[in-house]
């Protein structure tokens, strides 16, 4: 892979382009970014960062269509769910790879049929990136015998529930004690919460699916990371995972893991050895 496409120019993408650089054995031919008119000059001043230790073309582009004629073959969408359902479809057309971390839009059942079409139409990938969690690769060897228990915990500093409808439910600033503010579905809580747990798809979809997945959500005053529980009863093996995540500096609802999650599978399909 020698061209890369990123969509967005937010905290993980800045997080993403720092590791890539960092782990290339040499420059890459392209990266062209997909941004918003808005943050077409954060997206150059990201590249100019890098300069030709990156790529020796680095590409900044408002229009799809432009983005698309730049031909990357690997396109790392870092935007958000509205993104996906906004461009997913048109890259895979062109027979890109695509890997998707707002992963919370696929609880759109209509939306994720549509993407597996035209992957399947056009001969190309779409990839799910563990993100911010762990353990999906246990998780997804575990279906493979019997699962009979899957549940997510998402734990985060109240700060990184503003916004959200956790601020009807509690009083985020004055808060004192951990409290669960979500208890159901994976496919509630991704819907529900879209920049706070795309985690939760992404456990449904590599485990028990988004309607036997159960999701708790807390706000807690007194950690100040983004913690990551799973835990699996299945008839292979039982486990439990817990990833604390510092949150990325420019957006606290974002774990850095998310974006080095994203910077492992570009450097996979860079580096001859695929761990
Ligand atoms: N799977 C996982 O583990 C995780 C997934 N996520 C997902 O990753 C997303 C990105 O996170 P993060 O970088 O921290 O978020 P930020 O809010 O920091 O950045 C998002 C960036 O995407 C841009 N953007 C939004 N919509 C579009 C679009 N349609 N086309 C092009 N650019 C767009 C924004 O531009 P502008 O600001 O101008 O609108 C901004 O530059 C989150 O929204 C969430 O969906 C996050 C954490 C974990
Ligand atoms: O980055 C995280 O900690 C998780 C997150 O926001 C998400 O799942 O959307």
């Amino acid at each position: 892979m020698r061209r890369l496409g990123i969509i967005g120019a937010g905290g993980m993408t800045e997080t993403l382009l720092d590791a890539v650089t960092r782990g290339l054995p040499a420059p890459l031919e392209a990266v062209t970014i997909l941004a918003t008119r808005r943050s077409a000059g954060k997206a150059e001043a990201l590249l100019a960062r890098h300069g030709d230790a990156l790529a020796a073309a680095r590409l900044v582009r408002t229009e799809r269509a432009a983005f698309l004629a730049d031909a990357p073959q690997f396109v790392a969408e870092c935007a958000g769910q509205g993104a996906v359902r906004e461009h997913g479809v048109a890259v895979l057309e062109t027979g890109a790879e695509l890997a998707v971390i707002s992963i919370g839009a696929l609880a759109d059942e209509a939306l994720r049929l549509g993407l597996e079409q035209a992957a399947a139409r056009a001969g190309a990938r779409l990839v799910l990136p563990p993100g911010a969690v762990g353990g999906i690769d246990a998780l997804v060897a575990a279906r493979l015998s019997r699962l009979e228990e899957v549940t997510y915990t998402g734990r985060k500093p109240p700060l990184a529930w503003k916004g959200t409808p956790a601020e009807a439910l509690l009083d985020l600033a004055t808060l004192a004690e951990p409290a669960i503010f979500f208890d159901g579905t994976a496919r509630e809580a991704a819907i529900r919460y879209p920049q706070n747990a795309n985690v939760a798809a992404t456990v449904a979809l590599a485990g028990a699916g988004f309607e036997a997945t159960r999701v708790r959500l807390v706000a807690d005053p007194t950690i100040n990371r983004n913690l990551h529980e799973v835990a699996v009863r299945s008839a292979a093996a039982d486990f439990t995972i817990r990833l604390e995540g510092r949150p990325s500096p420019t957006n606290p609802k974002t774990s850095l893991t998310a974006g080095l999650s994203m910077a492992r599978e570009v450097l996979n399909r860079v580096l001859p050895l695929v761990v």
